[in-house]
């Protein structure tokens, strides 16, 4: 049994709380929280251990009647892994904590890659993080890039793939994100991030990005031009894409036409917080000219990359090998929807008749 904690119960850290809690081989052991704001309501509705993430604000959540089991030190002395999922650059901070109590981390892609001895993605880099000390989980646009990637140099060879992400400019309970009028290149300068950051999963692939932010809170949107080395085939490619368990072909002709609909198709299929945990791959765009494949996804960035972090605790803290985990997590949680719609296979439930 691996003992887990969560450093940072927001928007990523609820996530990995509930997805480690759902695993037979791990123990949730507790998950911190910063301040006594509503998210400890949510902790202690599903029975999850709570302690302050700063040493010094226990008095806190005294004041505002919320039991403790301790603070930070002590959920580090009482488990193998701390997933930290604290704010961007926090983490970082935090890093010096989580040596000096002999405990292992995973961080996650808020933080540079120096901040762990290696970074981290199921499909792509499952052994690198085999008996680490620290990994990141790579952040959501760079998971999503690198679960697509893979796959296409396996089977065809990248020569180049140019991307250019459309970034959602912040999560829905952002109040303070933005912009709210305007599309804007968030870097202005080529490459962003994104890149460089899928060549420490994929190191020999050649890949250019270019990021914006626009005024949606959903999903990030993706605009992907592979050139491969071999003459892709629009039906293989679909085929290929659709044989990847984190990857969701979105049906052509299911009438989905965007991220609203898309989050509607999740929270119809009952996942937990409308949660699409797959790569959204819209089948239409999946286009061909030459070895030229084009094709659009949608990333849910607020979660697909929490089975990446239940795997990444297993590769730390286990001998189970990357396929076995994936299965395990992708189980667990139900990550893989189901698209019969694009088969013509909806089982269609019988109305009772009018009366
Ligand atoms: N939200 C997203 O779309 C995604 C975020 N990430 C990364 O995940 C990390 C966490 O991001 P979010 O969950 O969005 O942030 P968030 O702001 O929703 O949650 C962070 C939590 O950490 C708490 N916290 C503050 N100071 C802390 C400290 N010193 N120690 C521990 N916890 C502390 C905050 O109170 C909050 O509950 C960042 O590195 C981010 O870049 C990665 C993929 C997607
Ligand atoms: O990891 C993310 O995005 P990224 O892959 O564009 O860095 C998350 O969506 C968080 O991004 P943010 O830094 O805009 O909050």
């Amino acid at each position: 049994m691996i003992r887990v904690g969560v450093n940072g119960y927001g928007t990523i850290g609820k996530r990995v709380a509930d997805a480690v809690a759902a695993q037979a081989d791990m123990e949730l052991v507790g998950v911190t929280k910063a301040s006594p704001d509503y998210g400890v309501e949510a902790a202690a509705r599903r029975g999850y251990d709570l302690y302050a993430a700063v040493e010094d604000r226990t008095d806190e959540f005294a004041a505002a009647g919320v039991d403790l089991a301790g603070a930070i030190g002590d959920l580090l002395d009482a488990v193998d892994v701390v997933v930290d999922c604290a704010p961007s650059g926090v983490g970082e901070r935090n890093a010096p904590v989580y040596e000096a109590h002999d405990t292992k981390a995973v961080f996650q892609g808020g933080e540079d890659a120096a901040v762990a001895d290696a970074s981290f993605n199921a499909r792509g880099r499952f052994e690198a993080a085999r008996g680490a000390d620290s990994v990141r989980v790579v952040s959501c646009n760079t998971t999503a890039l690198s679960r697509l990637l893979a796959p296409l140099d396996e089977t065809y060879g990248v020569e180049k793939a140019r991307v250019t992400l459309v970034r959602r400019g912040g999560d829905p309970n952002e109040t303070d994100r933005g912009p709210i009028n305007d599309i804007v290149p968030d870097p202005a300068t080529v490459p962003s991030h994104h890149g460089p950051d899928v060549n420490e999963i994929l190191p020999d692939v050649t890949v250019d990005t270019a990021a914006l932010k626009a005024p949606v809170t959903g999903m990030h949107t993706h605009s992907v031009n592979v050139t491969l080395e071999t003459d892709p085939d629009p039906a293989a490619v679909r085929d290929l894409l659709a044989d990847e368990s984190r990857i969701f072909l979105v049906p052509e002709g299911a009438g989905i036409d965007g991220a609203g609909a898309l989050k509607e198709y999740a929270a119809d299929a009952g996942r937990p917080r409308g949660d699409l945990w797959e790569n959204c791959v819209w089948e239409e765009s999946i286009s061909v000219t030459g070895r030229d494949l084009y094709l659009f996804q949608n990333v849910h960035q607020e979660a697909d990359v929490v089975p990446e972090n239940v795997d990444a605790i297993r590769a730390m803290a286990s001998d189970v090998d990357a396929a076995e985990s994936v299965a395990r997590t992708n189980e667990t949680l139900g990550v893989g929807l189901d698209s019969r719609l694009a088969d013509g296979e909806l089982v269609r439930t019988e109305l009772p008749a009018d009366d």
